[in-house]
């Protein structure tokens, strides 16, 4: 929903001019000298490399200058982020532009794209299909012969009551104690006092007495009278109706529901018209509960051969009221303050949007925060102060995706806009991990088969380990972009680049935070995908030597269907495995094993997982124990050698070492109770029974070797060997005789 003055409209629809971006951030002159920035008049002196840099980039950054390589399957700006700032200058928040009139030229939508905009929005409340082709052949021509990968999103109109639009940027005000006839009759040109609105049942159920509102509080109305469809109103309150204002009902303060279908007719042929064009999400307005999403789902599944996400905008009562079971169903949400603001008291908009974007990382959904995230820079060169708290705000938050909306799609200063998205939002993110501010967050379990746990657990667990290990990057080998999307779930610090060789997930994956999609051939030989994917990236000069980065994979060896392989290992790039110097370089100075897990799949849930719920354990704390202690069941974990420059000892930090003491009596516990024990008891016996006779080994075969030789010395009398030589027996002694004897028999002297 956006709200502009007639006098601004006009001006916006006489075609921008270019600005100048030259040296500017957030409209204040910037200098740099050394190592220091100078914005309005103060300098900033940062220890934050990466926020200077990205400061100094929105001005200067060159639009023909970049080079594209498109073998790699990177997306320029990415690869020329990664030169220019390396792992971690990277932003990890996506950026979200709607395309409308001021920015749907190809020159306009390659500058949006060289400024990080990740996903273009099409909104199809406005303008024809032909347009929107248009701008979406564009976008895929950029991506093909320029070296983006900017994903089309199609945002459907909804079943909504609104004003007619007349396709004019006009707007009519409404005096207090006016009377307005409000009809759904179809006229050309205007009538005075007379509305006309786009449904044709908008006045079924309603009452006289009901208070109409428009816009969410722009204007407001009580029916005075029903004159068969017709609604004749008082105005309550003064205001304006905008092109295309929302009218809503209410009566005792809730809102009347019209019991619209979520898509209409119109709307049924936009998801077509995305279908036919190959788009990569449909967001879809006015979602009221999952049913509606699944339903959506499975058309696009049976007509669509490309794999398209389904985006739920929360934008009323009714979607809040189902929020949890609309998030499951959809594959992302966005949260459209425009319109929830007209249902919603805005001073309740700010907590909801954090229970939203709270809820959707729980279930590892992406979320997009939209609607008047830099409204004044429709209009002005400058966001205000407000703003920018709002943008940082969302970004604190961990939204994965901010949105742009009448700022590129008919603002003057679109491309300046998106700037200060990019630099609010990479520092904000500077800003958290500087003071450690990020929070982590509780997990639900997604899954329900052992592998799908856990891959959830795996993920975790690589982030933990690459978060205090201060490794580079995380490199995740992913089929469909699962595992991808649950590293992401837990907001490493690192970058996160994915490598999947199918392009919807990789346009889908544009949308989640800390995430960057690389398309890739990838085989069935991870040693092969590493390499291959590291040299490339090196021989581009995307990676130096010695960068480390953790390596995640999910990839299913097609000549092994029931087994999955879920690994975390660790590489320096220029190096197979760190050795040990490099892992002391890594900020932590924690060493980390080479772990690789072959875990087979669990169709359905076993005893074993089953008494692992019963006793509050996850299959990974056991596997972490497997890991060290080798007392699996089910899983097989190889411990990387002695040449990889690890001991076992030295890998195990302190927290570890707690961790794997509380693993081991929980281990313990399990395995000393009931028949389930008595296999890993006897094992473990085994082992240590094993690892005694190694041990010992060299003494005993000296002993033997001694004894050997003084028998064949000394002759058999040495030892008894019994055999049936004569051996004399000692003399007897009579026991009687002998206490006859005078020296026993003697008393003792006394002591005195
Ligand atoms: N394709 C387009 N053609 C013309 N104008 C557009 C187009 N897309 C957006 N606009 C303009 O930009 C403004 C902001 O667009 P946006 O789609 O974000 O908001 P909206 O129209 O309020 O709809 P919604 O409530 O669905 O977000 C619109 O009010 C409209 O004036
Ligand atoms: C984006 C949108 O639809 C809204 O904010 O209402």
């Amino acid at each position: 929903m956006a709200v502009y003055s007639d006098s601004m409209l006009q001006k916006i629809f006489a075609k921008s001019p270019t600005f100048d971006l030259n040296k500017r951030v957030f409209g204040k002159p910037v200098t740099i000298s050394g190592g220091a920035i100078s914005c309005n008049g103060r300098n900033v002196k940062s220890k934050a490399k990466i926020a200077v840099k990205a400061a100094a980039e929105a001005g200067v950054m060159g639009l023909k200058n970049y080079e594209v390589n498109l073998d790699l399957g990177f997306d320029v700006v990415v690869e020329r982020e990664l030169r220019e700032k390396g792992f971690l200058g990277m932003r990890k928040t996506k950026l979200v532009c709607t395309i409308g009139p001021a920015c749907c030229s190809l020159e306009d939508l390659e500058r949006l794209a060289m400024r990080g905009m990740n996903v273009a929005r099409l909104n199809m409340c406005h303008n024809t299909r032909e347009w929107h082709r248009d701008v979406i052949r564009k976008i895929k021509k950029l991506n093909e012969e320029r070296g983006f990968s900017v994903s089309v999103m199609v945002d459907t109109e909804g079943s909504l009551i609104h004003v007619v639009d007349h396709g004019v940027p006009s707007s009519l005000k409404a005096e207090e104690g006016s009377v307005w006839v409000f009809t759904a009759q179809k006229f050309e040109g205007s009538r005075p006092y007379t509305v006309q609105a786009n449904y044709q049942g908008f006045s079924e159920g309603i009452m006289v007495g009901d208070e109409l509102v428009i816009d969410g509080g722009m204007a407001r109305f009580e029916v005075v009278e029903k004159m068969g469809d017709d609604l004749h109103c008082k105005c309550t309150d003064p205001g304006l109706f905008l092109p295309r204002a929302k009218l809503s009902f209410w009566r005792d303060g809730k809102l009347s529901y019209h019991g619209l279908p979520t898509l209409s007719t119109k709307d049924w042929a936009d998801v077509d018209f995305g279908i036919s064009e190959g788009v990569d999400f449909i967001a879809m307005s006015f979602v009221n509960d999952a049913d509606s999403v699944k339903d959506l789902k499975n058309y696009l599944f049976a007509r669509s051969s490309k794999s398209i996400r389904v985006l739920a905008k929360i934008e009323t009562l009714e979607s809040l009221q189902k929020l949890e079971e609309i998030i499951e169903a959809s594959d992302g949400i966005m949260v459209a303050r425009g319109d929830l603001g007209v249902e919603v008291p805005l001073e309740q908009i700010p907590t909801v949007q954090e229970d939203i974007t709270h809820l959707c990382r729980q279930m590892n959904k992406p979320v997009i925060i939209a609607s008047q995230l830099l409204e004044s820079m429709v209009e002005y060169p400058t966001p205000t102060r407000a703003e920018v708290a709002d943008v940082s705000e969302a970004v604190r938050q961990y939204a994965d995706a901010l949105m742009l909306s009448g700022e590129s799609a008919i603002g003057l200063h679109g491309e300046k806009a998106l700037s200060v998205l990019q630099m609010a939002s990479s520092r904000m993110e500077l800003w958290s991990h500087e003071e450690n501010r990020q929070s982590s967050i509780h997990n639900r379990q997604l899954g329900g088969s052992l592998s799908d746990c856990i891959a959830e657990e795996i993920c975790s667990c690589a982030v933990q380990m690459a978060n205090n290990l201060g490794v580079d990057a995380i490199f995740v080998y992913t089929k469909h972009g699962e595992m991808a999307s649950l590293l992401s779930r837990n907001r490493p610090y690192p970058p996160i680049f994915a490598f999947t060789s199918d392009s919807d997930a990789r346009m889908a994956l544009n949308l989640q935070w800390g995430v960057i999609p690389i398309l890739v051939d990838l085989v069935d030989d991870m040693e092969a995908n590493i390499s291959k994917t590291i040299d490339l990236m090196r021989t581009n000069g995307m990676v130096k030597e010695g960068e480390a980065v953790l390596v995640v994979s999910d990839l299913t060896a097609t000549h092994a269907t029931s087994t999955t392989f879920q690994s975390i290992q660790s590489r320096l790039c220029g190096n197979s495995y760190p050795t040990r110097n490099d892992i002391t370089r890594l900020r932590s100075h924690r060493s980390h094993p080479t772990v690789t897990s072959v875990v087979r799949e669990e169709p359905t849930e076993s005893l074993f997982m089953k008494e692992l719920k019963r006793r509050g354990m996850t299959p990974t704390s056991l596997l972490e124990e497997t890991n060290r202690g080798n007392y699996g069941v089910e899983d097989e974990m190889k411990i990387g050698d002695e040449d990889r420059g690890f001991s076992k000892r030295n890998s195990v930090s302190t927290e570890l070492d707690k961790s794997l003491s509380n693993q081991r009596e929980k281990s313990m516990a399990l395995n000393s109770e009931g028949l389930e024990g008595l296999i890993p008891r006897a094992k473990l016996l085994l082992t240590l029974g094993g690892t005694f006779f190694l041990g010992f080994w060299p003494l005993i075969l000296i002993t033997v070797a001694l004894f050997s030789c003084l028998y064949f010395y000394l002759g058999p009398s040495f030892v008894h060997d019994g055999s049936n030589a004569s051996i004399s027996p000692p003399q007897y002694i009579d026991p009687y005789e002998l206490l006859e004897d005078e020296r026993i028999s003697q008393i003792a002297p006394s002591l005195k």
